[in-house]
């Protein structure tokens, strides 16, 4: 016996002859000190979301989803504070659902009253473990603005979101998806992690399509925000950045990072690294923009005007670069932790749906452009983004119905000052300091909006435009982006980049389950945000066939 069993052993013992009353004595401080270990942020309430609000709008979604008779559900709708659509216990947290004007509620006008500034600082203090101090809340207000404005312009535009798409040299890394390799020098980034088996050489390899795409998403995507410097610096970024994604939603709710799990330890440790990488990147950038020789040499001509721009904003804030790592490291988790895992479920509804590729083929081929056929390797040379968005409506009904099924949208505001809510027949009064959140997704699945909502139909949101008598797919309830004036802001960038990456493999490879047969689609895990599949889809990729000729031939 261990020195730690004999020891529980004995607590256990002496825990058994105590009397019931000290029991319970026993059993209450310890919920207690669990309670202020979990939930130590609570006395700062007044600028952070509590932890239990996260808690409480899953508990309230489950309920919600059953029938609506149950004791708990009972208990929980006696006991909430207002009624009509808001369900929430304390007056610091509300979850509103079935709030009809959310739009409008969360527009620009309620802008005073209804804010997102506490995600900023609320995130530095959970996410990264910084201090609750008034310098750091001072710096995070007023860089505000300058913070988000770069990206708003670039990501949420349509010219900003093409020339940072283009950037990204779509055709050539999509020609080189897979480099039919087993060999870590020969093979590209984003097939390092992928298991990747040669079957045949230079024919078919076997691979895990979730690792696949979305590291092939990130290395897409994280080159035309940051330069090539701290992808080529950091072997371990992309799946640090998955490490860490994975502990962000124990950190939401205050777990402690010293909690005894893998899980967590491994995001910690991944956490480290990360913020060690993106500090000494903000330095070269720092050093660049000063025009000071630069760190080992780099080369940082290629980062882009909204790393430029924020890092500006934050040397005149007085940021320290322990800071800036932290601030930018959001940026690289904005940008990639929503849209590779819905790459990854995109790519694998179109493959394994019957029929589905074909169909797209032809709906997209007007708008990519390919290499010589007769050149023994076709590739792409040109893909034109805005005919994919305008023409390709099909595809554009495909990825809503990847969002419908695989991401649930959540947007949370700060109550900045007082302001009355008209709910139906009842007005709420909303006082500053507290928190309200809308899962957009908690409708998602309803039969009544969504006829067979666990299945996935490619048409579902395409509808006759009465003008054109062409079909449009049209978002309807669908909120993937959040809601009024501050959703998604890379949503332009984000929707081209699912489009054109979704057109281009479908053009240049063939990809179906191992051992062949029919494809086994995984259970869903996780959410609110993107799901995980529950298991690794592996994968045989080919190149397309053109024509009846291997490209490879
Ligand atoms: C499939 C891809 C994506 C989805 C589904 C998605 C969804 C969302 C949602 C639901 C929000 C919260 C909105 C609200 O509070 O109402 C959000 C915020 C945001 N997104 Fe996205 N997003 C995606 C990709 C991107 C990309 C590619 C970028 C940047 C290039 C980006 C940048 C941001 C930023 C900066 C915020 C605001 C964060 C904050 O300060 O609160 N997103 N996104």
């Amino acid at each position: 016996m261990t020195v730690e069993n004999s020891i529980v052993q004995h607590a256990l013992t002496v825990y058994h002859d105590l009397s019931t009353a000290t029991k319970a004595t026993l059993a209450i401080s310890i919920a207690f000190i669990l309670y202020r270990l979990l939930f130590r942020h609570e006395s700062t309430r007044r600028k952070e979301l509590p932890a239990w609000g996260p808690i409480e709008m899953g508990l309230v979604m489950y309920l919600l989803d059953g029938a609506r008779n149950g004791i708990v559900y009972r208990v929980y709708s006696a006991i909430r504070r207002y009624g009509g659509s808001f369900y929430g216990i304390s007056s610091a947290n509300q979850t509103l659902i079935g709030y009809e004007d959310v739009d409008r509620l969360f527009s620009s006008q309620m802008n005073h009253a209804l804010s997102i500034e506490w995600h900023g600082y609320g995130l530095f203090l959970r996410f990264f473990g910084f201090p609750d101090t008034p310098t750091l809340k001072k710096k995070v207000e007023s860089t505000f603005k300058p913070w988000h404005s770069p990206i708003e312009r670039v990501f949420n535009n349509d010219a900003g979101a093409t020339a940072a798409f283009e950037r990204g040299n779509l055709p050539k890394i999509v020609s080189e998806f897979v480099s039919f390799s087993q060999e870590k020098e020969k093979m590209k980034r984003w097939e390092l992690r992928a298991d990747i088996k040669v079957i045949k050489q230079g024919e078919a390899v076997e691979a895990n399509l979730s690792a696949l795409i979305m590291d092939f998403g990130a290395c897409f995507t994280i080159p035309p925000i940051f330069g090539h410097d701290l992808l080529d610096r950091n072997p371990h970024l992309i799946e640090d950045i998955w490490k860490f994604d994975h502990v962000v939603p124990l950190l939401f709710i205050n777990m402690p990072t010293w909690a005894p799990f893998k899980v967590m330890k491994e995001g910690i440790e991944a956490r480290k690294r990360l913020l060690a990488g993106v500090e000494a990147f903000s330095r070269r950038v720092t050093q660049f923009q000063r025009g000071e020789k630069v760190d080992d040499g780099a080369d940082i001509s290629d980062v882009s005007d909204v790393v430029l721009e924020r890092n500006t904003a934050l040397e005149r804030n007085e940021w320290s670069y322990q800071e800036r790592a932290a601030s930018e490291l959001l940026v690289l988790f904005a940008s990639n932790t929503n849209t590779q895992p819905v790459l990854f479920w995109l790519i694998l509804y179109i493959y394994s749906t019957p029929g589905l590729v074909n169909t797209l083929r032809q709906e997209v081929a007007p708008f990519i452009t390919l290499s010589d056929s007769h050149h023994d390797k076709k590739g792409i040379t040109a893909i034109n983004t805005s005919g994919l968005s305008r023409e390709c409506q099909l595809l554009k009904s495909i990825i809503l119905e990847t969002l419908r099924l695989a991401f649930g949208a959540v947007s949370t505001r700060f109550v900045k000052r007082p302001i009355t809510v008209q709910d139906g027949n009842h007005n709420h009064k909303l006082y500053p300091g507290t928190f309200l959140s809308v899962p957009h997704s908690f409708f998602q699945r309803d039969p009544s909006l969504y006829p067979d909502p666990h299945k996935f139909v490619p048409d579902r949101f395409l509808e006759t435009d009465p003008s054109s008598g062409k079909l449009v797919a049209k978002y309807g309830k669908l909120r993937p982006w959040g809601a009024g004036a501050s959703m998604c802001r890379g949503r332009v960038f984000a929707e081209k980049e699912l489009m054109a990456i979704g057109a281009a493999l479908v053009t240049l490879w063939d990809i179906s389950p191992v051992g062949g047969g029919e494809w086994t689609v995984p259970e869903m895990v996780g959410g609110p945000g993107p799901v995980k599949p529950k298991e690794e889809v592996r994968v045989v990729i080919k190149r397309r066939v053109f024509g009846g000729v291997s490209s490879s031939e």
